[in-house]
């Protein structure tokens, strides 16, 4: 188990972490998402007892790592910017951390050790090779795993998969999970790519300026995502946003298009209401909202259609299986259809922070 509490720490003026407070769980998979000088790194350094925090504790298992150095934490961390040693083997890279006096193992239960985390990286044809004859993508795996091979009280992860190309990173990120250390061990993974969180975490935590924003499992973060800057985190297309006013009944956005959702909130108050490209169709049940086609995108099987609604001042995208799209042109009418309960609401965001979410009545 991983504990963080108050943690600060500053570089010179540069305040990296701000009070974060992070747990977890035994054996759990967390991935830390957040985009670049959120402080995933400065984290990860500061759990490995790489970077001291000013102030705020670490604890491991329970215990206070206050003045425990590195190497005595029992964590194994594999850095984006990994450190191979590059005329050795790959095979000699992985078998390392297995010599030390910490990790020793028998010969041959490291050997079968090594072949089984090399067999699902995907790099047992290149045990031979010399690091640095290795493409970045075959070096970053090499370097995942020189951190799996070897037992751990946790696994802390940097952007492991960042070299890779899409398929093997979709690949890798399957198999990943699949490694027994890995399913055992308590993971701390570190990403800004929304889709590698949601694959992987079975929770995460979104990370930004130095504190952690909302902590949940995908579906918490999909479904009640805390503001908007969490809410346009995750999904792509990214979700539609239509800034309006709470009425009586429900919102009327800008532009006059009235959406059926009920907010726990006064008449008059300016509201965004976020509503995902997936959750928009071309037929079926649901509250109708009627436009034109503004533009059409083939994204492979499927198409992101942008729409005019109401007036034009709005514009909304979804998603919709090729098929159905093939007819559309642009300035073509067309209705859509959204389910109310797909709607979320958020408050105007505002100049300090991003809109928060409010509360809605079914
Ligand atoms: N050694 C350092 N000296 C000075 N500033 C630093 C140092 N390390 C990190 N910072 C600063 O602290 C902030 C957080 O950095 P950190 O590397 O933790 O972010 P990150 O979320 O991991 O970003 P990335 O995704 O780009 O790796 C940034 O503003 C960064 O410039």
């Amino acid at each position: 188990m991983i504990r963080l509490s108050g943690i600060r720490k500053a570089y010179g003026r540069t305040v990296a972490l701000d009070g974060l407070e992070l747990e977890v769980e035994e054996g759990e998979f967390f991935c830390l998402l957040g985009p670049s000088g959120a402080g995933k790194t400065t984290t990860l350094k500061t759990v490995a007892g790489l970077e001291p925090p000013d102030t705020g504790t670490v604890a491991l298992d329970g215990k206070d790592m206050r003045g425990v150095e590195p190497y005595d934490r029992g964590v194994a961390m594999c850095f984006e910017s990994y450190a191979l040693y590059p005329h050795r083997s790959a095979y000699d890279n992985l078998a390392s951390p297995l010599r030390s006096p910490r990790h020793r193992l028998p010969a041959a239960e490291a050997r079968q050790r090594i072949g089984a985390v090399a067999e699902l990286l995907g790099i047992s044809g290149l045990l031979d090779r010399p690091v640095g004859q290795l493409s970045n993508g075959q070096r970053q795996r090499v370097a995942l795993g020189r951190v799996l091979v070897r037992p751990a009280r946790a696994f802390l992860l940097d952007e492991p998969l960042s070299h890779l190309d899409a398929k093997l990173r979709q690949q890798m990120r399957a198999e990943l999970k699949a490694i027994g250390a890995v399913q055992h061990t308590t993971t701390l993974y570190v990403t800004h790519d929304s889709v590698e969180a949601l694959a992987l975490g079975d929770r995460i935590g979104v990370i930004r300026e130095g504190r952690i924003t909302q902590t949940g499992t995908r579906e918490e973060i999909w479904y009640q995502p805390y503001d908007t800057e969490v809410a346009r985190a995750f999904g792509r297309p990214r979700i539609n946003l239509l800034p309006g006013v709470v009425t009586e009944s429900g919102v009327r956005s800008d532009g006059g298009v009235d959406l059926p959702v009920r907010a726990q909130a006064a008449p008059g108050t300016d509201v965004l209401v976020g509503l995902r490209p997936r959750d928009i169709a071309l037929q079926g049940e649901g509250h109708e909202l009627t436009g034109t086609v503004y533009v059409t995108e083939v994204l492979g099987r499927s198409v992101e259609v942008t729409v005019r609604l109401g007036t034009g001042e709005q514009r909304v995208s979804l998603v919709v299986p090729r098929a159905d799209a093939a007819r559309l042109r642009p300035d073509d009418p067309v209705r859509l259809v959204v389910r109310p309960e797909n709607l979320l609401l958020f408050e105007a965001d505002r100049p300090e922070r991003p809109g928060r979410r409010i509360e809605t009545q079914p």
